[in-house]
């Protein structure tokens, strides 16, 4: 370009515009400029909506804030797929009641509802599914009421919140994996606890009611009362009578003096109490109840230490599912059957295994599984074998005993919680056999010993721990069982439970 060109286009550049006023060359800036901050801005979108695109892809699903060991397993239509699934909220999972273990197994076949396995049954005798006819078609009015079949009280919301005083962190007792329980004073003045469920799953509100009238109805001195129900929007909540001493486990492991208040006396009527009311669920109603969380916390107590065994049918009453056939393994770490935990095989024999547990607790002051405990002392039975087995029964006791028990006294008890643990479901006794061997005297408890022997041979078989020893297991000739006079070394007769007395 010439000089004379430059000078040209230097000249019109310089000439201003209309707009504004301003020379061609800054509009023309101004435009450049514009469209530079334009085309930024949208290769900015672009980049962002992109990042968003892969990151939607990679998200993985958030995890609710809870405790691993509270899971549970959602049966999938196809029986051999499972899914974990969370079966209590955060705040189920923040409550002390970390050890539950939820697992529900679906299968193609098994248990079906109102039967048998986990079926929940009324006194009168009619099963669950038969109250569902009771109920007929009529709609469900709003309101309190006392239910038609005469053992419990609807209430209505506004009634709970009066009671708890509207739920107040103040009145709250504990939470389980179930739901929040609060304290409550009745109008009429009845102390009550409310447990306030978490997890009702949308259960129909007729589903539920039949399932509560079912197990409103079990009566028994051992048992929770339960006294009625609110069903009212997405709320379900049970209303028990209220229990004024704790429950057992607080007295156990709770922050107790050095000197424990429960008496060996005072543990045997627990053991005896809650076989009672166990015996009932299995043996006292038609179609029988399973428990299927039977631990020292849901064990509760009054002020004279008699046990009353919370939570039953619970466990029926939130896992009703029309749909198809389930069954599902509910219960607490260290306290499920093996076969239970292993197959979903349900029988009542499952919540024999979980009093043995219970037993074992109650003699030793230990939990079921304890992981601050040396290796070896981790899982409570086999500690207990290992301490029976080395002849060293005296040294399983609670140190917090204020007295020990008689060495008569300790093998019966030691005797009974290791028949009930037998792994192999068939050889547990009933537990109305159990009461009879914690009732019998000594002459029926002679009868016992065989049997413990297989019992104790059986858990060396499952658990693999000791080596084995055909001359200690060797019975004496013909089979009889060799006597022991009752002064014998515990540790000795237990050590050789073919000659426990
Ligand atoms: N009827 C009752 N009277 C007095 N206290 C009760 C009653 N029912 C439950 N509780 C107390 O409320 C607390 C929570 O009970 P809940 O049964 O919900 O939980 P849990 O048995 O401890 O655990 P989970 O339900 O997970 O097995 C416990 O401390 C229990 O002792």
């Amino acid at each position: 370009m010439s000089v004379y060109d430059a000078a040209f286009v230097n000249t019109q550049l310089s000439k201003r515009t209309s707009i504004f006023g301003l020379r061609l060359w800054v509009l023309i800036g101004i435009l450049v400029g514009a469209l530079i901050v334009f085309s930024l801005f949208l290769l900015s979108l672009c980049f962002i909506s992109r990042r968003n695109r892969h990151r939607r892809r990679n998200r993985k699903p958030l995890t609710p804030l809870v405790s691993k060991e509270i899971q549970e397993i959602i049966p999938n239509p196809q029986p051999n797929e499972l899914h974990l699934d969370i079966a209590k909220s955060a705040a189920a999972a923040a409550a002390e009641q970390h050890r539950r273990v939820v697992a529900a197994v679906a299968f193609s076949s098994g248990e079906s509802k109102g039967g048998g396995g986990g079926g929940v049954g009324g006194g009168g005798g009619g099963s669950a599914c038969e109250t569902t006819s009771s109920f007929g078609s009529g709609s469900i009015s709003v309101g309190p009421e006392v239910s038609h079949l005469g053992w419990g009280k609807w209430f209505t919301l506004r009634e709970m919140e009066d009671a708890t005083g509207g739920m107040c962190e103040e009145n709250v007792i504990g939470e389980g994996g179930y739901g929040i329980v609060y304290r409550g004073v009745l109008s009429d003045g009845t102390n009550v606890a409310v447990k306030n469920l978490l997890n009702n799953k949308g259960q129909a509100e007729r589903e539920f009611r039949v399932e509560v009238e079912a197990i409103g109805r079990v009566r028994h001195k051992n048992l929770v009362r339960l006294l009625g129900y609110c069903v009212e929007g997405a709320y379900r909540m049970l209303v028990y009578e209220y229990v004024d001493n704790g429950n057992l486990d607080q007295w156990l492991h709770g922050e107790v003096d050095s000197v424990s208040p429960l008496t060996w006396d005072i543990r045997m009527n627990i053991v005896l109490g809650t076989a009672k009311g166990l015996a009932y669920l299995h043996e006292g109603l038609e179609p029988k109840v399973v428990h299927r969380d039977v631990k020292s916390s849901n064990i509760l107590l009054d002020r004279q230490w008699n046990p009353k065994v919370s939570d039953f049918g619970l466990a029926k009453l939130l896992c009703s599912d029309h749909s198809y056939v389930t069954t599902r393994v509910m219960g607490t770490f260290g306290y499920v059957a093996p076969e239970y935990a292993c197959t979903g095989m349900l029988t009542e024999k499952s919540d024999v295994y979980s009093f043995g547990i219970l037993i074992m607790e109650i003699i030793t002051g230990r939990s079921p599984v304890d992981y601050s405990k040396p290796q070896g002392e981790v899982n409570l039975i086999e500690w207990l074998k290992t301490m029976v087995g080395n002849r060293k029964s005296e040294e399983v006791i609670d140190p917090k005993l204020p007295e020990k028990p008689s060495s008569k006294a300790l093998k019966r008890a030691l005797l009974v919680a290791l028949k009930c643990v037998d792994p192999d479901a068939t050889k547990r006794p009933k537990i109305g056999h159990v009461i009879h061997m914690l009732e019998a005297d000594d002459l029926l408890f002679h009868d016992e010993r065989r049997t413990v022997g297989e019992s104790s041979r059986s858990h060396r078989d499952y658990h693999h721990h000791e080596q084995k020893d055909s001359s200690r297991d060797r019975k004496p000739a013909g089979g009889e069982i060799t006597d022991q006079s009752e002064d014998d070394n515990s540790g000795k007769n237990l050590a050789h439970p073919t000659r426990l007395r």
